[in-house]
Formats: C-alpha cells, sequence, structure tokens
C-alpha cells in the first residue's frame, strides 16, 4: 500500500528569514561569549620592584617592595616582598674602616638580586637613606660620614638595579615617612572624604617610632595650631589636606638616652665604679669611657677618658625612672604647651601606632596588647627585681645585650610616653604597638619609596578605570541588548509592514 503523500509543506519566506536570523543571533552571542571568556585572562601582570636600605644607628636592613604597575597611585597596593638584616652594625660604626660599610651591604643585596627577576632589575630603584646614627657622626665628623656614605654608594652602584641616592635623611622626613608608611598601610588614606560638601581630612594614626639614636612623634593635632611653624608639614594625599605634626629627638633613642643616663650619673658620683637601678641585681658590666664619650650625645660629660667604668645593677625601677626624669625638662616652654627640652608639642590626639624599638621592648615584656599604665609599671616593677641570672635562666635565647637592657628600656619607654609626651591612664588605650602591618614591616622606608617615586597623588582620580573583566562584560551586555532591540523591532514593525507589502 502507497502511503499517501500530502501537499508537500512550503517553509515561508519570512519564516526562513527568520530562522537564518535567529541562527545568526545565537551565533553572535556564542561568538561574544567566546571572546569575553578567551579575552578575560588576567593580562600577565606587570610587577614593579624598589629597594629601600635602612641605615639605622644599630644596624642596616634592605627592604624589597613590588606592586602592580597599573595601579600603582592606588593605595595599600605596594607589598613588602623580602626584609634583609644586615650581618655587623650600623654603617656609622665603620668610621674607622670606611671601606667595610659599603662591603656590609654586599649579602643583602645578592639577596635582592634573587628576589627580584632579572628582566626588572634595571627598573628597580635603590633608595638608602641613613637615620640618627649617621646624623651622630656628621655632627662629630663630617668628612667621614661623606666618605660613609660614598663607599656605600660604591657598592650600591656595583648591582645591576637603577641606583638613585643615598644620603642622610633628616629627623623631620623620619617621622612624616613613618606616619605616611604606617597610614598607606592601614589604609586610612582610602576614605572619599571630598565626596561630601565640605572637605574633611580622614581620620589618620599618629606614629611612634623608637630607634637606638632618636626617636620621633608625628600626628595630626585636633585643631589648627599656628605656633612652632617648624615642627609641621603639610601633605596633600589622595584629595585630602594634612596638616601634620612632626618632632625628632635626637640622642633620645634608647642606647643613646642610656649612655647619656650612665655619662650623667658618673659625672654626678665622680667615680669609676657605678650602681645602677636600671640594671637587674648581679648584673655586672665594664665599659670603656673613651668609647661611652665618643657620642656628641655625651660628649659633655667627659670624664676618666682612657680608663674602664664599672657598672653593677642594683634593680630598682622606682629609683631608675626617678633618674632618668632629669631627662626630659618641663621648664622653660615658650609655647602654649611642651612636650619636654621646651619642644613644642600639640595636645595628643586620636590613636597612636608605636612600632621599632617600642615594639620590640614591650613585646618583650608581653605588654602589646591589652595592657594599661598600671600594669605596665607592675611589670617594670617585677621585672627590674629580679636576678640577673634568674632572668637569664628565664631566657636563655635572648640575646645577653638585649635581655640586660629590657629593664632600663622599658623603663625609659614609660617615661618617655608618661612624662615626655603625656600619655595617661586615660589615653593608654589608644596606644598601639606594632612590629608589622598587613605582613610588611613598620618603618619609615615604604613611606620614602612612595615619595619619591611619586607614587602618592595629591588628588583623588576622578573615576576609577574600569577593569579588564568589567569592559569585556560591559560590551558582551551591550551587544546582547542592541541585538535584541534589533531583533525585537524586526519582529514587532519591520516584518508586518513587508507582509502587508507583500515582500515576504
Ligand atoms: O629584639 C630586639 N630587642 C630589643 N631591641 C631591639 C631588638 N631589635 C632591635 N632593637 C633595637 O631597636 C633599635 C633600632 O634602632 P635603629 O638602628 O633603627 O636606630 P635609629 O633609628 O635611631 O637610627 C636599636 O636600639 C636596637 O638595639
Ligand atoms: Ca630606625
Amino acid at each position: 500500500m502507497e502511503e499517501a503523500k500530502g501537499p508537500k509543506q512550503k517553509i515561508s519566506w519570512s519564516k526562513r528569514v527568520l530562522i537564518v536570523l535567529g541562527f545568526l543571533f545565537i551565533l553572535g552571542i556564542v561568538a561574544l561569549i567566546t571572546v569575553a571568556v578567551v579575552q578575560n585572562k588576567h593580562l600577565p601582570e606587570n610587577t614593579k620592584y624598589g629597594i629601600v636600605l635602612d641605615a639605622g644607628s644599630s644596624h642596616t636592613s634592605v627592604y624589597v617592595y613590588s606592586w602592580p604597575a597599573e595601579k600603582e597611585n592606588d593605595t595599600g597596593i605596594v607589598q613588602q616582598v623580602e626584609v634583609c638584616k644586615v650581618d655587623g652594625p650600623g654603617i656609622s660604626s665603620y668610621s674607622n674602616d670606611v671601606e667595610k660599610a659599603g662591603l656590609s651591604l654586599q649579602n643583602c643585596m645578592n639577596t635582592a638580586k634573587k628576589v627580584i627577576p632579572k628582566n626588572k632589575h634595571k627598573d628597580t630603584p635603590v633608595y638608602l637613606g641613613a637615620t640618627a646614627g649617621m646624623r651622630l657622626l656628621s655632627l662629630n665628623n663630617s668628612e667621614i660620614a661623606e666618605k660613609v656614605l660614598l663607599s656605600v654608594e660604591k657598592t650600591l652602584r656595583l648591582y645591576p638595579f637603577d641606583f638613585q641616592s643615598c644620603r642622610i635623611i633628616t629627623g623631620q622626613e623620619e617621622g612624616a615617612y613613618g606616619w605616611i608608611s604606617i597610614n598607606y598601610m592601614l589604609g586610612n588614606f582610602n576614605q572619599r572624604s571630598s565626596w561630601m560638601l565640605f572637605e574633611q581630612a580622614s581620620v589618620t594614626t599618629g606614629a611612634l617610632d623608637l630607634g637606638g639614636a632618636s626617636t620621633q612623634i608625628t600626628f595630626v593635632p585636633k585643631n589648627n595650631i599656628d605656633e612652632s611653624p617648624d615642627n609641621f608639614l603639610l601633605f596633600r594625599l589622595y584629595g585630602n589636606t594634612y596638616n601634620v605634626y612632626t618632632h625628632s629627638f635626637l640622642c633620645y633613642g634608647k642606647d643613646q638616652a642610656l649612655r647619656v643616663r650612665l655619662a650623667s650619673d658618673i659625672k654626678v658620683a665622680r667615680s669609676t665604679t657605678l650602681q645602677n637601678p636600671c640594671f637587674n641585681v648581679g648584673y655586672v658590666k665594664n665599659i670603656s669611657a673613651d668609647d661611652l664619650y665618643s657620642s656628641p650625645c655625651t660628649a659633655s660629660y667627659k670624664l676618666f677618658l682612657g680608663s674602664s667604668i664599672l657598672v653593677t645593677g642594683s634593680g630598682d625601677y622606682q629609683q631608675c625612672q626617678q633618674n632618668m626624669q632629669d631627662m626630659f625638662d618641663k621648664a622653660d616652654c615658650f609655647y602654649s604647651r611642651c612636650s619636654f627640652n621646651g619642644i613644642f608639642q600639640p595636645e595628643l590626639s586620636g590613636e597612636f601606632g608605636a612600632f621599632s624599638a617600642f615594639y620590640f621592648v614591650m613585646n618583650f615584656l608581653n605588654l602589646t596588647s591589652g595592657s594599661d599604665l598600671s600594669k605596665m609599671k607592675e611589670t617594670m616593677k617585677e621585672f627590674c627585681s629580679t636576678p640577673w641570672e634568674t632572668v637569664k635562666e628565664n631566657f636563655p635565647d635572648i640575646k645577653e645585650k638585649y635581655l640586660s637592657e629590657y629593664c632600663f628600656s622599658g623603663t625609659y619607654i614609660l617615661t618617655l610616653l608618661e612624662l615626655g609626651y603625656g600619655f595617661n591612664s586615660e589615653n593608654w588605650g589608644n596606644l598601639y604597638f606594632f612590629r608589622k602591618i598587613k605582613g610588611s614591616d613598620a618603618v619609615w622606608t615604604l613611606g620614602y619609596m612612595l615619595n619619591l617615586t611619586n607614587m602618592i597623588p595629591a588628588e583623588l582620580p576622578l573615576s576609577p578605570p574600569l577593569s579588564h573583566a568589567s569592559y569585556v562584560g560591559l560590551m558582551v551586555l551591550f551587544s546582547f541588548v542592541s541585538a535584541s532591540v534589533v531583533l525585537i523591532g524586526w519582529l514587532y514593525f519591520w516584518k508586518p509592514r513587508c507582509l502587508q507589502k507583500g515582500i515576504i
């Protein structure tokens, strides 16, 4: 039986066009999505590097930073990728053999060479900033200080990096760059306060840096102040203006402060044997008078040159603190308020981050978090009165030089903060002791590099640039919407007219 054949169904022209258009439409979308997926691969990130050497009074550290080139002007984008501690003392200690100052940096510079990819070496800037140890050497003998700097520059120029500068930074720079570093790392420059009708600078954290030879205090005071302009620096960062107070006290780093203390006590005692309440009972130390008086901080106390001085500890925190109070002279202030030694200081305001030796000492004493002023005093009392033999037994892994000085250093920090700067039981809670922020060390070097490489813009970019992914996504969306509009237009507007006119 033959199968009945119905009339052959004809596909109309309109349907054919619709099918072709639909097919092309789907093909277009598939093509667009393919492009979006393929193109949305992360472009190989162009990472930049920078090296800063912190030539401190006690030692030099080499910091290697990196950041994605295309986000250069964002805040919080620069990361510390390496820190290398140079063996031996700070560069200012090589005044008798200046060539060795440069040689001492070789190991860490070789480390930097390994950490940074070879193809980036020649574009990596290198900066060396020397702090209070070199400031003191320069005061003593500027020619030798110059030779030390030339020696380190000679070494740094041997490396395949882009050598930029090697200099002694001022105490003001050290304070200001420390403040920029920590606020950049904390993301405090991020806030877009200029959206408001009136401009209001974002809240920043004060910076307290304690070194071996100097100490810095830097913060934005509550009110605008027109006293002592030398203590103020004006910064325009990311669209905000900051009027920053800063002061650096030379000779008030913890190592020089100890020297001053001993030299002053020896002068009063007029003896080459000295009992000192800032060392634990049973601690005995011989120091060379020539070495003690070699610093400009102690030069005015010179006595017993050529002899050796015997120091024995008596471990009495209260006496130790009383003893050091005359280093913080509260008289003779010619401003509305002073910290000490006639230096202007506005009222403390906001939170403070204390780093470097502030952190090392407070960390050893277990006082970095959740402690108050009375706990700190209790801890000092207990630690200072512990016999030296017991201290050594309790902390066998800690370098004897540091361990023997923690009673002095802790008491010194307490006196500097309380008597010197004016912290008290009420605002002690605003003090935070830290070593690192988000993986990078809290140190002035980052702020120094950000400034020298012009990485902090004065103004906020008008609109944030579109990321690659958003660009591709928007393109797909735009094409999809356009194609749909054309299709809908054809179906509802053009097609009925064509049918009417018998075109299809
Ligand atoms: O682990 C530690 N415990 C105690 N003190 C430390 C430790 N590590 C470093 N320090 C001290 O930190 C201080 C760092 O000072 P730096 O060398 O930066 O001098 P500067 O900033 O005055 O030029 C020195 O007094 C050094 O002895
Ligand atoms: Ca330092």
